[in-house]
């Protein structure tokens, strides 16, 4: 079967084309800065990969510049949209309502529609990209495949917030959890590399992109993670703030004359990396900054180390222990400093980094980064959010077919 994967984000959208029959990847891309006057569409993967400068006003006109690069391009995989056999969609948010991939219907547009709110820079784009595959091919079937569905687990003194019970049921708040497709395939491939079922393992997951989240994955059950109602809590991340005092919020508010709005924004879009350092979200810049000497960039770079060890320690804790710890996404998998700084001086928990291994770069590769004697071992693990999609995206159609 050939199913195409929609990764919308805020001002990107990633895609894969993928034949599930024979696990091959037949075409990826992603569409930048979508929105604005430079964006751009890269076609292609690694070094076969072309950038074309295109105009994407928003994620409508994103998708139809996808499906053209897909079937017209000079490294075309199919000839018309018909050749494709379903669409599974990357959603942030499924609330309560998901604890598994679903078979997109109206009733489900709806619920996606309904946790905008929660998802803000999100879920609107990813049911924009709904509507138009709807629109340009309404006889196939697509799937949704939820970041929350994997958080559905923990238990009720991990998910609740120490907020009056009542309100708490009232608005449905509680923690769901975000990037769950992703720390899904890593913890089952840490399994798999360990040559361990993963019931006889407690991992820790760390997805350090441009959002970071860590979880704890307790003999394959989640049974906690950082992120929260929304995907604003936990770690310090690339433009996010992360888990700050609660307070700072209305004192802001009050003392620059901030609408929830804005406040909002600030949180979401203007912290993180960025708020600090002053110079960029991306961490390769900062890195740079720091190197050169940039005491905001030095800054932002430790206080992002430090916040990582805070939730290693927390699930360590929470798990009495763990067997692995797997890192993965843009900062996990690329950045040695990054890790060598996190994972310095915590031998005496078992945790030990081989200095060279950490060095080495494998780009893309999976391996193992700690010492041989270290009793908690360290995996890097390249994640693969649209294989897992793509996978569930099969088993439900298949089911319906059934
Ligand atoms: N070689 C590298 N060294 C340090 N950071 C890197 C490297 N490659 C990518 N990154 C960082 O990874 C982050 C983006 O990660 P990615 O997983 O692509 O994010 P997302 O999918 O959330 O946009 C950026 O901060 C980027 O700077
Ligand atoms: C949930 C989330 O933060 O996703 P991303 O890392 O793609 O922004
Ligand atoms: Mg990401």
């Amino acid at each position: 079967m050939k199913i195409l994967v929609i990764n919308a984000g805020s001002s990107s959208l990633k895609y894969q084309l993928i034949n599930t029959d024979e696990h091959r990847m037949l075409a990826k891309g992603l569409c930048e800065r979508v929105g604005s006057k430079d964006s751009y569409i890269k076609h292609g993967a690694d070094k076969d990969e072309r950038i074309f400068a295109q105009y994407m006003a928003d994620h409508e006109e994103a998708l139809h510049v996808v499906f053209d690069a897909l079937c017209h391009s000079e490294r075309s995989t199919i000839t018309s949209i018909d050749e494709i056999d379903a669409i599974g969609h990357r959603i942030v948010h499924g609330g309560n309502y998901f604890d598994s991939s679903a078979l997109i219907t109206p009733d489900v547009i709806q619920k996606i529609e309904e946790l905008c709110t929660l998802a803000p820079l999100h879920n609107p784009p990813a049911l924009k990209c709904i509507q138009v595959c709807q629109r340009m091919a309404p006889e196939m079937p697509q799937v949704a495949v939820f970041d929350t569905s994997f958080f559905q687990t923990l238990p009720p003194s991990a998910y609740m917030y120490p907020l009056p019970y009542e309100l708490c049921q009232k608005h449905q708040i509680r923690k769901y959890g975000a990037h769950g497709t992703s720390h899904r395939y890593i913890a089952q491939r840490c399994a798999a590399l360990m040559e361990r079922p993963i019931e006889d393992l407690k991992i820790i997951t760390c997805h350090l992109g441009n959002g970071c989240s860590i979880s704890a994955i307790d003999h394959g059950i989640a049974v906690d993670t950082s992120m929260g109602f929304t995907p604003l809590d936990g770690l310090m991340m690339g433009t996010r703030c992360g888990a700050i005092d609660p307070a700072i919020i209305p004192f802001l508010e009050e003392r620059e004359d901030l609408t929830p709005t804005q406040i909002n924004d600030l949180m979401n879009k203007q912290s993180g990396l960025k708020g600090v350092s002053g110079i960029s979200n991306d961490m390769r810049d900062v890195r740079k900054g720091a190197e050169e000497g940039n005491e905001r960039a030095i800054l932002a770079y430790e206080m992002y180390a430090h916040s990582i060890r805070k939730y290693l320690g927390q699930y360590f804790i929470e798990m009495a222990g763990a067997d692995a710890i797997v890192l993965t996404a843009g900062v996990g998998e690329n950045c040695d400093r990054m890790r060598r700084m996190v994972f310095a001086g915590l031998q005496p928990l078992g945790i030990i980094l081989d200095q060279e291994k950490n060095r080495r770069d494998y780009h893309g590769k999976e391996r193992f980064i700690s010492r041989d004697d270290s009793p908690v071992k360290i995996i890097v693990i390249p994640t693969n959010e649209e294989f897992m999609i793509a996978q569930d995206t099969l088993e439900i159609v298949n089911a319906q077919a059934s």
